[in-house]
């Protein structure tokens, strides 16, 4: 098949490099020229495992190309893929400015029947909007179809080739067969429904891992007030099938340019429908605090935090990816500084893109973890990248002025702490104290 994804994102790109993958010639278009001179020469503006090489290999037998030119990549293509951006507005609604824009943009090239699929994620009702939009400057027919994405970034490829099920969203179930066909190899789980369906399936599928987050969250913050161990918790939870084992890891909240504004857009397409969403709006209420703990956590430790180095070790919003949008490194970040304290930060990879957001006389980007931990009154664990939990605690403790480590994502066992001297909190876990655990008030 001929396939023009437009908008060469986290999404947009995986995608273009996969579907050329299972065969199918793509051509992917963006509208920011830096960005396609860069992927023409090769390069892969993203940090995404495995994605450099499917896209070299592809280019380079002539099934993937990258270009700035919308019109000729549509009027070449059977399908056209909408990947563009879909971020939030001030009110906490999506911004459907791109979307509409990438509408009008393929509105004038038609030269033909197209399908037209819609991946970025879009409040219900909004492919309805690009069909008018499209209908009212063209006469040449269209099918539009709703296929949500639900690829998690760091491990994007992977999930694109081996997704849990594809919805497909359309208005006639019979006109559906092309787009069917396209993600069969991927998967046997594809659901056929209406559009408005398919919509709300994404916002619905984000909204309730959200709430999985933020209810281990809260669980975890009773667990250190009763002397209980959230991982314990979670994994006796995890074994009854009706709840499932994953999205139950405590720690410091969720983050990323997906989680925060799907459930920000939930609440405001609730809203727009008078249906007030209480239980969402906890979710992210509970989100918006949890990261603070670690600040709480220093300041029982350290009491006045002005002029206290602390390190910080993670910037992206999750492992294996250099995206920072929504990093809760932002939060902890400025609130750090806002308490005068010096603050040391290291990111395997997404150091450059959070610098571009801040920049202060008391925060120095560190170029290795060693670095960042050199002299630190404190080490907080913002992000769970695989490099942190490959150094050795004793290590980790050598380049500390004092052994306090805060781990806002739990990396290491109770059991590797003994025989050391740090005091050390964790979330949804007792503290330990020289090894020791402290603190956990023995219920009778
Ligand atoms: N990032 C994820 O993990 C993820 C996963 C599932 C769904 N989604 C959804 O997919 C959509 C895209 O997300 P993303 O993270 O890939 O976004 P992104 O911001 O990384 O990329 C969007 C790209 O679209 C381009 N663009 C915007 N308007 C355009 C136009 N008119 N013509 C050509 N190019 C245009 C931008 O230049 C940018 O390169 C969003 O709706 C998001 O919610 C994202
Ligand atoms: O048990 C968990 C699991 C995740 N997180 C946090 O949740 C956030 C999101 O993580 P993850 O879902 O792995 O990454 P995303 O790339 O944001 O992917 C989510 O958002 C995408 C965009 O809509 C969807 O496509 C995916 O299905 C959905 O998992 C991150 O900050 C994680 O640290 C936790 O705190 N605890």
């Amino acid at each position: 098949m001929k396939l023009a994804v437009i908008g060469t994102g986290y999404v947009g790109l995986v995608s273009g490099v996969c579907f050329a993958e299972l065969g199918n010639h793509v051509i992917c278009v963006d509208k920011d020229h830096a960005k396609v001179e860069l992927l023409k020469s090769g390069i892969v503006p993203i940090y995404e495992p495995g994605l450099k090489e499917l896209m070299d290999s592809n280019t380079k037998i002539g099934r993937l190309s990258f270009t700035s030119e919308l019109d000729q990549s549509v009027q070449e293509s059977d399908v056209i893929i909408l990947a563009v951006g879909t971020p939030s507005l001030p009110s906490g609604e999506a911004d459907l400015q791109y979307i509409e824009q990438a509408a009008r943009d393929i509105s004038s090239a038609l030269n033909g029947f197209k399908t037209i699929m819609t991946k970025s994620t879009v409040p219900v009702g909004t492919n309805e909007k690009i069909k008018a939009i499209i209908r009212s400057q063209t006469d040449h027919e269209f099918e539009i179809v709703s296929v949500p994405e639900f690829l998690r970034e760091g491990s994007a490829v992977r999930d694109t080739f081996h997704p849990d099920r594809i919805v497909i969203g359309i208005e006639r179930k019979e006109a559906a067969a092309n787009i069917v066909e396209l993600h069969r190899p991927l998967t046997e789980n594809i659901i056929v429904t209406d559009i408005r369906s398919a919509e709300m399936i994404k916002y619905a599928s984000n909204a309730f891992l959200a709430t999985k987050i933020s209810f281990i969250n809260e669980i975890a913050n009773i667990c250190e007030k009763v002397g209980a161990d959230v991982t314990k918790v979670a994994e006796g939870m995890g074994y009854d099938k009706r709840i499932g084992a994953s999205f139950l890891n405590a720690g410091i909240g969720y983050g990323g340019s997906c989680f925060p504004k799907d459930t920000q857009a939930l609440i405001q397409i609730a809203g727009n429908v008078d249906y007030d969403f209480k239980l969402l709006k906890s979710v992210v209420d509970v989100n918006n605090g949890q990261r603070f703990n670690i600040i709480h956590k220093l300041e029982s430790i350290l009491d006045d935090l002005y002029g206290k180095t602390i390190a910080i070790w993670g910037l992206a919003f999750k492992p294996d990816t250099d995206d920072v949008r929504a990093a809760p490194a932002f939060d902890i970040i400025n609130s750090l500084l806002k308490r005068g304290a010096l603050v040391r930060a290291y990111d395997p990879v997404a150091t450059e893109n959070f610098k571009q957001s801040i920049q202060h006389d008391n925060l120095y980007y560190s170029k290795t973890a060693e670095d960042a931990a050199r002299q630190a009154d404190a080490l907080c664990i913002v992000t769970e990248w695989r490099e942190f939990r490959q150094l050795s605690l004793q290590e980790i403790r050598s380049w500390l002025k004092t052994p306090n480590l805060i781990d806002g994502r739990n990396i290491y066992t109770e059991e590797e702490l003994l025989n050391t001297d740090f005091v050390y909190y964790s979330v949804g876990r007792p503290k330990l104290n020289n090894g020791v655990r402290e603190g956990a008030p023995i219920l009778l």
